[in-house]
Parts: C-alpha cells; structure tokens; sequence
C-alpha cells in the first residue's frame, strides 16, 4: 500500500500508529477532517487479517465520520480507532493504555464504544482520558437512536422510490439483530410492516420472532427473498457483486458502515438495478448526533429535531441525484465536501477566490 499517496487521496490529516510492548498494543487512530470541529469517531477491536486491513478500516470508516458529521450538519469532523486484538486479548490494562494515547491527542479526537468493546471497555478507557462519549446512561445510548434514524429514512426512501406514504404491509429484510437491528425491528412491527429477519446468533433471531412475529431465515437466504426492502444492521461490506445480483428489494436503508464492498462500482451497481440506496452514513448518523449531544448537554428536543432532519436530507440526496443523474453515493458526498468547502472558505477567505 502507497501509504501517503493513499492517505492524500482520502483526505486524511493524520494517521497514528501506537503500540506498546507492555501491555501489548496495536492501535491505529485515523483523523480524516477537522474543518468543522475534533474528530470524532467510536473505536473498534477486531482480530484483522492483516495491518493493512486495518489500516483500510480506520481510514474508511474515519472519512465516513466526516461526511455523517457534515450531512447530519453537526459541528464535528471525522475520526476512527481500530485496535488490532482478538477479543479474547482484552485487558483493563490493554484499553488504559489506548486511553493514555487518546489523552495525548488533547481532544482532537473524541472516542467511544464500537465492534467488540464493552461499556465496562469504554469505562477503562475513561480512566486514563476525558475524550469519550456515549456511555451516560442518561440519553439512553446510541443504538435507539440510530435505529430511529434508520427508520425515518426508510420512510423517506419509500416515498422516493413508490411516491407513497404506505408503510404497512411493506415487506423488510433485516440482516443483524443486534442493539440497532433489534430497535429497528420495534419500529418497523408498529408501523404494521412485514419483518425478515436473520443473524448468526439464534437467540436473537428467536427473541424477534416471539416479540414481533418476525420470519427467520438463514445468513445466505436473505438477500434474495422477495421483500420490498433491504436493511443491511450487521457488519459492513455486505454489498458486493455476489450479492447484488441477488437483491429483490427495491430500497436498500439500514445501519450498517460501509455497506458498500467498493463504494463506485457498487452504488453504480445498484443505481443500474434501480434500486434506491441510502448512503449509509447519511442514515445512520443518529448515534453520532446522540452522543454529540450528550458531550455538549443533552437537549432532547436539539437531538430529536436533528434525527428527524435525516428524512429531509435523504430526501434532499435523492431529489440531487435524479437531476443530476448520478448516484445517491456521490449525491451525498457531494453534499457533505460542499458544506465542508464552505465552512473553510468562511476560515480561510483566500479559498473562497
Ligand atoms: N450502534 C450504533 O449506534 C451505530 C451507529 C451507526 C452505525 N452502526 C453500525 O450498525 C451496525 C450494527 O450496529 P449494532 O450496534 O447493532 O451492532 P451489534 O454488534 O449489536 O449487532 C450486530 C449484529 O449482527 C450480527 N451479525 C454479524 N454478522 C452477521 C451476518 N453475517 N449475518 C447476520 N447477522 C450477522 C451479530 O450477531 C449481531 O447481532 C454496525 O455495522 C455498526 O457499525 C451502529
Ligand atoms: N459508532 C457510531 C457513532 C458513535 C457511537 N459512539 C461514539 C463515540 C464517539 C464518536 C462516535 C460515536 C457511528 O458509527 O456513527
């Protein structure tokens, strides 16, 4: 990998490797923009297959912070952590020291709980540092939050592709039932939607079917079942050339990061199928504006106002990319490094000539 050319191209301000022999760590820490406040971004563990895979993650997944931050319009810029660790290596030990590197960023950048990390993870963290949030119990964490995003986005989709405003009976297929799939699930069975739904683990498969009266199917059989919806809530990556081909679902909305397995040819993939994707980091950004909010002073009416703006702005992204026929990928992306060239413009006048 051509490091600095890669990193260039990406946009990224700094990229820091720590380690340490005692307790042994490896941390990357990705910074992608700051223009419009620190650099936030929760931080991950995971047993990558190798350090270039995690090094592809953090910059992904930190210049997707970016661009949520800027769509959701949220004075913050985007950032990541991943830990390279199996979760069987985790220490209170192992997270005081990341938390010690994370203090001597000084607030560039702010972390919290994602993929493998525990609150009582996130708790040793916050011995050695102030930078991180999400983990009051006082705004109801994250996920509910996210969950709702994802389902007012689905509305906003729904009226995009159908032109209608008929949720019930709609037919949904959830891939991972995890603390934003389960949410999701409340939201969708109340609306009188038809739920399908899968994860690796079968308890919470079977607690779905009890609560919501849900079909369970297997990992494989749900791309292709014949739903009007698709919501991707597991892991990223899921969107690829073998399973595109598969979709039936006229909307692809859902939680997940990176749904895309290469951002270009996929989103054009799904543009030419006809079907009507909402950028992940447009529709998920309800966890980022909940624990924004929580770091500045829970407002519930500021937070509430700013999830529901993501029905507006999907909207918005869908209206720019049937004018401009380009993909809702490049829509959003267009819309997120507009604000941020804006917002440097009103720092530096010179880049406004
Ligand atoms: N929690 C948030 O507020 C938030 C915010 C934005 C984005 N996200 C993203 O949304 C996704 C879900 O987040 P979460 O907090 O619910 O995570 P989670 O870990 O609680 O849930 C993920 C679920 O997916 C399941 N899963 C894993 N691989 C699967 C597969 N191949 N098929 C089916 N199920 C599978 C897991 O068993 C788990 O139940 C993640 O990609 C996360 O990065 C979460
Ligand atoms: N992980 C969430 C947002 C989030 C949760 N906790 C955090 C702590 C800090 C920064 C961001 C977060 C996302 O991908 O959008």
């Amino acid at each position: 990998m051509l490091l600095f050319e890669t990193v260039r191209e990406m946009g990224h301000e700094q990229v820091i490797f720590c380690h340490g022999k005692n307790p042994d760590i490896k941390a990357i820490i990705a910074i992608h923009d700051r223009t419009l406040g620190p650099a936030m971004g929760a931080t991950r563990l995971f047993p990558y297959v190798s350090e270039e895979a995690a090094l592809k993650d953090a910059l992904r997944l930190s210049r997707g912070m970016t661009y949520k931050a800027a769509c959701a319009n949220i004075p913050a810029g985007g950032g990541k952590a991943v830990i390279i660790a199996h979760p069987e290596q985790k220490t209170p030990e192992l997270f005081r020291a990341y938390g010690r590197f994370i203090e001597g960023l000084n607030g560039r950048f702010i972390t919290g709980q994602d993929v493998n990390l525990t609150p009582e993870d996130v708790r040793s963290i916050r011995k050695e540092t102030k930078y991180v949030v999400g983990v009051s119990e006082k705004s109801g964490g994250p996920a509910p939050v996210t969950a709702l995003g994802v389902f007012l986005g689905i509305k906003a989709a729904v009226e995009s592709h159908w032109e209608s405003q008929e949720l019930k009976g709609l037919k949904v297929a959830i891939q991972g039932l995890g603390n934003v799939g389960k949410n999701l699930c409340h939201h969708l069975h109340e609306h009188g939607m038809k739920l399908y739904v899968t994860d690796v683990d079968t308890a919470k498969t079977e607690e779905v079917k009890q609560l919501f009266g849900a079909t369970v199917v297997s990992p494989k059989e749900i791309y292709a079942l014949d739903v009007d919806i698709f919501a991707p809530c597991a892991l990223g990556g899921m969107l690829n050339s073998e399973t595109i081909p598969l979709l039936k679902a006229g909307i692809i909305a859902g939680a997940a990061n990176n749904q895309l397995g290469d951002e270009q040819i996929h989103s054009q993939m799904l543009t030419q199928k006809g079907i009507t994707y909402c950028p992940d980091y447009v529709i998920n950004a309800g966890g980022l504006i909940n624990v924004y909010n929580e770091m500045i002073g829970y407002n519930e009416e500021k937070a509430f106002q700013q999830v529901h703006n993501i029905y507006d702005t999907l909207l918005a992204i869908f209206d720019i990319a049937k004018q401009q026929k380009i993909t809702t990928n490049d829509a959003s992306k267009q819309l997120a490094e507009d604000r941020i060239m804006n917002a440097k413009k009103s720092k530096i006048p010179e880049l406004a000539a």
